[in-house]
This record gives C-alpha cells, structure tokens and sequence, in this order.
C-alpha cells in the first residue's frame, strides 16, 4: 500500500478562486487516492449555494476547513475584486497560520502547502514551517507569463500602458497586445490595486513551484518562455497541469433542469448559449443591445441573465439576488423569442450546457474557467470581455488560436445590435464559425489527450509527486 502523503492548500474568497484549487486538488486525489489535502477557505461572508455544490461533490480525502469569515467593512470600499480578494487574505493570515501550525502535527506530516495566486502571502507562512510551496494559477500561461514581464515594463514605462504607442509582447506570445488589453489591475499604475500586484508578483518567487491551469498544445509559446525563465531561476519553475475543469455536476435545481430539458429539443450545434461567469455585468445599453442582437440573428440562444450594472465587476463578490433580471430586458422581448431562446435569472448549469450537443457556440465573457469548459468541450466562443485578464484571454482565443470571433465596440463602448448579430450568425451558420468550430475539435481532442495517463499535463504532475513521495 502507498505511503499517505499530506498536503493543504488555501483558497482565496470568491467562487472562481475556491473553485480552480478545490478542482486541482480533487485531480490530484484521483490521479493519488492516497493523497490527502486540507483545504482552507478564507471568506467573505457565507458560502454561496454554487459554492456549496461544489462541497457535495468532493471525495473523503479533501478536507474543507473554514476559517472565520473576514467583515467586508474591514476591507477598503470601492477596489476592484483583486484587491479585495488579495487583502482579504491578508486579514485571515493569522488564521490559515494557526490551522496550519495544527496540521504540522499530525501524522502524516504535512509535505507541501499549495496556494491560490491570491493567497501568496500564505508563501511566507510555509517557508517558517519548513514545507514545499507551491502557487496555483487558475489562469492562462500568457496572464502568468505577463506577471513575471510586468516588473520590467513597470521600471521601462512612465506613462500608463494604455497610452504606449507600440504593442507590448509578452514572451512567448505570438499577438502583441495593446496596453490597453493587458489585464484591469494595471490599468492604473498609481492605484493600490497595482501596487498590491506588483507586491503579489515579488511573493511568486518564494514558491518552489507554480501549477498553471493550461497545457503545451493550447499555450505552447508562453509555456516554453516560462520554462526557460524557470530554468535560468528568473523564478520557481512552471509546471502547465491542465485543463483541470469541472466535469461532475451536482444536483439539479430548477434553472438545471429546464435548460437541460430545452437543450435535448434542439438541433445538434443550433443553439448559443449567453453567460458572463460568476459576476460579470452589462450596463442597461449594453443589455438592449445584446437582447436585441440576439433576436435579430434569428438563432437560437440560452441566456444566463443578471441585473444590469454600469460596474463590469458589481456581482463578482456577491450581487443583490433580490432582484429580478428578466426585468430589465426590452419590453417584449421574452415574448417575441419564445420557443427560439431560453432565459433564465442568475445562473445555468454550465458545464452540462457546454457538453450539451445541441450547444454550437458559447458567447462569453472569457473567464480562464469559462475559457477551459469551452475548450474541452470544443466550443468555439464569441469573445466578450469584461475585466480582470479577460481582454487577453478573448485575444488568445480569437487571433491567438482562431477558435472564437471578437465583437466591434463602438466609440462609447458598447456593442451594438447589428454586430452582435451578424457575430451570432458568423459563428452559428458561417464559413468562418465552421472553421473555428473545426479548430476548436482539434484543441478539444489535444486537451483530452494532454490529461491521459501518458499526456503532458499527467507526466508533469506526476514527477512533482515523486518528489513529495520521497518526503513523506
Ligand atoms: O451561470 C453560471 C455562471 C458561471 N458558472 C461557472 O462559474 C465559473 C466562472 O468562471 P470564470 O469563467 O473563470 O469567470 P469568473 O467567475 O468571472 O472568474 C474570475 O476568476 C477567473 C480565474 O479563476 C478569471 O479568469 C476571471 O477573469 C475572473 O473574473 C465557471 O466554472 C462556470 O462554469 C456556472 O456554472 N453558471
């Protein structure tokens, strides 16, 4: 029988930065049932019911501790979900300290401290109780590739990226982004959001190693660049694991079973479906027009609506679910698309829409998560960004690897009718859409490939283990 290895990680408040790493550890448990983790959740108030979905889900050998919730009027008001999200964990240090300190003493021992990139300064805390680290990145190779640029253009720059003339390149990627497309919280170079990142960027080098959520055949030339800065100790080595997505579903709620019960009545690859992750926002405007696009489009579609805000990021930690969305859609408009489109209110079972065959493309945000569900899934996307890395990943995606297709804004920001639905139909019925569709199969299967037994992701996360074992 294999020697029990122990490990804890720490997630970070927020459903996309508990996710990723609850995900990762339950890969890790599958792949080595003799592992067990001690997972520890800082939070900013009660889990959410998708959160708690995600906890009738995992196996006897992850264990969920709770830490006591951080009082949101403790963090200062008005910082976007970065910054919140990185000073709440400041606030629960001496808590994931003390569980910590407790776990040391028990047998097995604890081997190795994983941490969601939000939660680096924990990376301290193993250094002091003499276990590996590691540091989890539930985002693209190009965003981590990025981080470790940043100092540099930070000490080369004066002005704001925004406003620099030329492209930045990132290392190893092929498109050179804009300024203004690199990710929210270097937007503004004088705000505490930027300076808590170049902060959390300098803590990455503490760790022994960094888990990506990606794999060589998606991201091949960033992940090269961040293994040859690993090997030159530019920082810790990168070790691509992914595409570690959801892939069980819980228990079906009403929204669940009506989109799934909707979804078996429509052709195979008809069907668009419409969501903006776990918070993202349109204005008012912009919710007319997407409404109106996809009407004109005469295709198919299944929207997951939220309340409109002018604040992108307004219900990324927690939105006002008093409210309901569907009225703030155009007057008629429910009626009009009846049969053809499916709405339903705050939130749809996305990973059984996404490996619905009747779903032909998926018009999102572009959330690393969401990115990946597409991805192994084979769907192409309609790429439309709302903040944090979002911007990079829709370019990834659409000039990148060609397997999604970028809506016009107009001069004040907004997409317009006629644009969304002639992406809606380029995507569903075009030439074009054919091919990203195409492209999108070929990705799918290199993701499926990339998680086997002898696949790239499998072989890396393997010999990491062998390390631990040695330990133990
Ligand atoms: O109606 C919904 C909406 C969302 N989801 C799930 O929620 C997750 C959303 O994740 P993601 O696509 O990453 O979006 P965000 O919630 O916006 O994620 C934040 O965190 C990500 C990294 O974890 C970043 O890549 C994003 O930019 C950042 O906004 C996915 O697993 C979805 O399947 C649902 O199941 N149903």
């Amino acid at each position: 029988m294999e020697k029990p290895i122990h490990i804890a990680v720490v997630a970070s408040p927020g459903y996309t930065h508990f996710l990723p790493i609850v995900l990762f550890s339950k890969r890790l448990v599958q792949l080595y049932p003799h592992f067990h983790i001690a997972c520890l959740i800082p939070s900013l108030g009660p889990p959410s019911p998708s959160s708690k979905t995600i906890f009738q889900t995992l196996p006897p050998n992850i264990t969920p501790t709770f830490l006591p919730p951080v009082d949101p009027t403790h963090l200062p008001q008005g910082i976007p979900p970065a910054g919140q999200i990185q000073l709440s964990v400041t606030l629960s240090l001496p808590s994931i300290r003390k569980a910590l300190k407790s776990l040391t003493s028990t047998t097995p021992p604890l081997v190795a401290l994983v941490v969601d990139t939000f939660a680096v300064e924990a990376l301290e805390l193993a250094k002091d109780l003499n276990l590996f680290s590691y540091v989890y990145f539930p985002v693209s190779a190009t965003t981590v590739s990025l981080h470790f640029h940043l100092p540099k253009l930070d000490q080369e720059t004066s002005c704001e990226y925004r406003d620099l003339h030329d492209p930045i390149m990132i290392p190893g990627c092929s498109v050179p982004l804009h300024g203004k497309d690199l990710y929210t919280p270097a937007q503004d170079r004088s705000s505490q959001v930027y300076k808590l990142l170049l902060k959390r960027i300098k803590l990455f080098s503490l760790a022994d190693g960094l888990f990506v959520n990606s794999f060589l055949e998606m991201e091949n030339g960033p992940i090269v660049a961040l293994s040859e800065g690993g090997s030159k100790g530019e920082y810790p080595p990168v070790y691509p694991v992914g595409p570690i997505v959801q892939t069980e579903v819980g228990s079906r709620d009403g929204n669940a079973l009506e989109c799934v019960e909707w979804l078996d009545r429509q052709e195979p690859c008809s069907v668009l479906f419409v969501c903006f992750g776990s918070g993202g926002t349109l204005s008012q405007e912009q919710m007319n027009e997407l409404a109106w696009g996809l009407e004109l489009s005469g295709h198919r579609f299944l929207w997951a609506v939220r309340p409109p805000d002018n604040v992108a990021f307004a219900g990324y930690l927690g939105g006002n679910d008093d409210v309901d969305p569907l009225e703030f859609l155009p007057s008629g408009f429910l009626e009009r698309t009846k049969g053809r489109g499916l709405v339903v209110s705050w939130w749809a079972p996305q990973v059984e829409v996404l490996r619905h065959g009747s779903v032909g493309g998926f018009l999102s945000h572009c959330g690393w998560n969401s990115t990946m569900e597409s991805v192994v899934n084979g769907v192409p996307l309609i790429t439309w960004p709302l903040f944090a890395e979002q911007r990079m990943n829709a370019i990834v995606i659409s000039e990148g690897l060609k397997t999604g297709i970028r809506p016009r804004v107009n001069e004040n920001g907004v997409v317009e009718r006629d644009e969304v639905a002639e992406v809606v139909r380029c995507l569903i019925e075009g030439e074009k859409g054919r091919e990203m569709r195409e492209r999108m199969k070929k990705l799918k299967e290199a993701s499926t490939s990339a998680m086997k037994e002898d696949g790239s992701s499998t072989k890396i996360l393997s010999q990491l283990v062998l390390k631990w074992k040695n330990l133990a």
